[in-house]
């Protein structure tokens, strides 16, 4: 356990069992399996191409997975059975839905450049949960506070440093009230003295019980913020568990190599 937060012991809320993607003849993920509970925190670990964004973009089918299945709270993501026992893709309305109640952010925050900060936040709400502007508004606005950036609502993106447009980024993915929130790299396009606002709002996210899975080259937040770290290598799973764990004490020698090539200033510590 991390963060000091106590992470549930009830079901899992997501799984993920025998995940496949290929691109062309390139088979990328080759079998993936993992289960994620409510409040806790994954880190997807790995080298460059060892398919940890691919993973992460199956979870809410910006890729179409090849093969396996992903199941949240036990409804199977992106595809439904038809009454006659057939599955077949979900409707473009309903995965949007699903899409929803798993936010992502990404490496890059692709703010609307034309919108406010906080009309930002509440576009999402309003048009994909059919909210009503006033209580999305509400919302975009404490969410702004949660992310230290309630005084930026009036503003527009390009008044705004990286770090805090990324901080804009995670309101926005909060703001359609997610189940589980998915992080892309988020500070690898940042300069980075902009790096450690975004990895404190994604740890005080972790401590408040949000369940995140975070795709990170940070190890020290790895370190600090996961409960379970997992490590790819070529489109499978090669080691998981307490970061601790996995991070100094495993006897597996692709973790161990693995962790070893890692900056030393970048294994420990506070994030
Ligand atoms: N849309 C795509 N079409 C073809 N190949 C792809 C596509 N997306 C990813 N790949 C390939 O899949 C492999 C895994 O890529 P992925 O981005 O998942 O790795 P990663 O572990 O997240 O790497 P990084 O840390 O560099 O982001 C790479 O060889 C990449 O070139």
């Amino acid at each position: 356990m991390n963060a000091g937060r106590t992470v549930s012991t009830d079901a899992p809320l997501l799984v993920v069992d025998n995940l496949r993607k290929s691109f062309g003849a390139h088979e990328v993920l080759k079998g993936v399996s993992l289960s994620v509970k409510p409040s806790q925190v994954i880190g997807l670990l790995g080298r460059s191409g060892s398919g940890k964004s691919t993973l992460l973009r199956c979870l809410n089918m910006l890729e179409v997975p090849s093969g396996g299945r992903i199941l949240l709270e036990g409804e199977e993501i992106g595809f439904e059975t038809t009454s006659g026992g057939r599955r077949r893709p979900l409707s473009a309305s309903r995965l949007a839905l699903q899409r929803a109640s798993m936010s992502m952010v990404f490496q890059h925050f692709n703010l609307w450049p034309h919108r406010t900060v906080l009309g930002n936040v509440v576009e999402g709400p309003v048009q994909v949960l059919g909210m009503a502007r006033e209580e999305a508004e509400a919302l975009g606005l404490d969410l702004l506070a949660r992310v230290g950036l309630r005084d930026k609502a009036d503003s527009y993106p390009i008044r705004l440093s990286g770090g805090q447009q990324q901080r804009v980024a995670i309101a926005r993915a909060l703001a359609m009230r997610p189940k589980i929130m998915l992080f892309d790299e988020p500070t690898s396009a940042l300069d980075p003295e902009l790096v450690g606002e975004v990895l404190q709002v994604m740890l005080d996210l972790a401590k408040s019980g949000t369940t995140m899975v975070v795709v990170t080259h940070e190890m020290s937040f790895a370190r600090n913020a996961c409960d379970e770290v997992v490590l790819l290598e070529g489109g499978q799973i090669v080691e998981r568990g307490a970061p601790d764990y996995v991070m100094t004490q495993s006897e597996n020698p692709r973790a161990r190599q693995f962790f070893a090539s890692q900056r030393p200033e970048n294994a420990g510590g506070p994030v």
